[in-house]
């Protein structure tokens, strides 16, 4: 393990903002802290950074503790969502500032800050004011501050939040690029799921000052441990124990042991297929277009279904449908009857 929380608790008044989170960092992982707004992400990052005291809890990096260190000394870079250049410096001034205080020489940072532009593909702005810059490009700039010192961990917090679509699914690769090529550990924070399945190597699935689970992007997509991250991580159908026995009881082989209430069946929108036919149980609600899949809604025995296909699909709203879903397509969740609060 390279950065290391472990225990971490953090109250603001009688509010826990953080309660006992441990999570880890491999060397060259990038990390994504991923929930709902409020659930306490930020507030971890913050921990790490340095930014906030822990109340309880270790920090360590590699074998060094870091609690008692000043953020100034920890030797992370950090970008935050709203882009924090210093807005009387130049692009240069800015993304060599870190160095200056570190006391480099001016040659030395000259072809630092030649070097970081050239990897941002912005050498042509280095005389310009952030002001003049665009979103897209004044984060494109933050991070080139970030990266400037070497840092030991690079943390960003919603750093492609505040932009439109097309700028931040462009610097949401260009920035995977970036971190795979110098190889540093990375930890951001998002609420969007997208973001962290496109983006992380680990993704941390936080709610309510608490970690719920962490694994890889296939692993929270295709083996959620609760309802909380199998809503929480793209769509799903979530059906309970006792609506399965009425309909079909066959999905019922793989369910674990437990109350009816302890778990239900999480059944992913691409997992369903349909059938046209006049006598099926079911019935098309309604048919949307995304481009690359056609959406469709359905209302069934089970309830409303959303199903998802690739191909084109020969039915149209109203239609009767028959469904074919195996119990293999049934990953069964502890219901920890939080998907409302997502
Ligand atoms: N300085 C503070 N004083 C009091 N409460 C705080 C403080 N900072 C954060 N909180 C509270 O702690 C909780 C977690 O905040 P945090 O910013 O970590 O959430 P988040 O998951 O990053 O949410 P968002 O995505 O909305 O930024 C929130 O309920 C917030 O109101």
């Amino acid at each position: 393990m390279y950065l290391t929380v472990r225990n971490a608790t953090k109250t603001y008044g009688t509010f826990t903002a953080l309660d006992d989170v441990s999570i880890s960092i491999e060397q060259g992982e990038f990390v994504c802290l991923l929930g709902p707004s409020g659930c306490g992400k930020t507030t971890l990052l913050r921990l790490i950074a340095g930014l906030t005291d822990l109340d309880a809890g270790e920090i360590c990096l590699e074998n060094e503790t870091l609690s008692a260190l000043p953020a100034r000394k920890r030797g992370f870079g950090i970008v935050f969502q709203s882009y924090s250049l210093f807005p009387n410096m130049t692009v240069a001034e800015n993304i060599g500032y870190g160095l200056k205080i570190r006391h480099v020489p001016a040659d030395k940072i000259a072809a630092r800050v030649r070097e970081l532009l050239e990897l941002i593909k912005l050498p042509y702005l280095a005389d310009n004011l952030p002001g003049q810059l665009s979103g897209g490009q004044q984060q494109r700039i933050a991070l080139a501050r970030a990266i400037a010192v070497d840092p030991r961990v690079l943390l960003l917090d919603e750093p492609l939040s505040a932009l439109d679509a097309k700028v931040r699914a462009d610097l949401r690769s260009e920035i995977r690029q970036l971190q795979r090529a110098l190889g540093i550990p990375t930890l951001m924070v998002t609420h969007d799921q997208e973001e962290a399945l496109a983006l992380a190597d680990k993704i941390i699935c936080m709610n309510h000052g608490t970690v719920v689970q962490a694994g890889s992007p296939e692993e929270l997509y295709h083996r959620p441990a609760t309802r909380f991250v199998a809503d929480f991580m793209g769509i799903s159908n979530l059906i309970g124990t006792a609506v399965i026995r009425d309909v079909q009881p066959d999905l019922l082989s793989n369910r674990p042991d437990g109350t009816d209430d302890a778990y239900v069946a999480c059944i992913r929108p691409e997992q369903i297929a349909l059938t046209p036919d006049n006598n099926g149980p079911a019935t098309v609600r309604s048919i949307g277009f995304l481009g690359n899949l056609r959406r469709i809604d359905l209302d069934s025995p089970f309830g409303p279904l959303v199903v998802e296909t690739h191909g084109s699909i020969d039915c149209r709203e109203g239609q009767s449908v028959q469904l074919t879903i195996t119990p293999e397509a049934c990953t069964w969740v502890a219901n920890d009857d939080a998907g409302g609060a997502a």
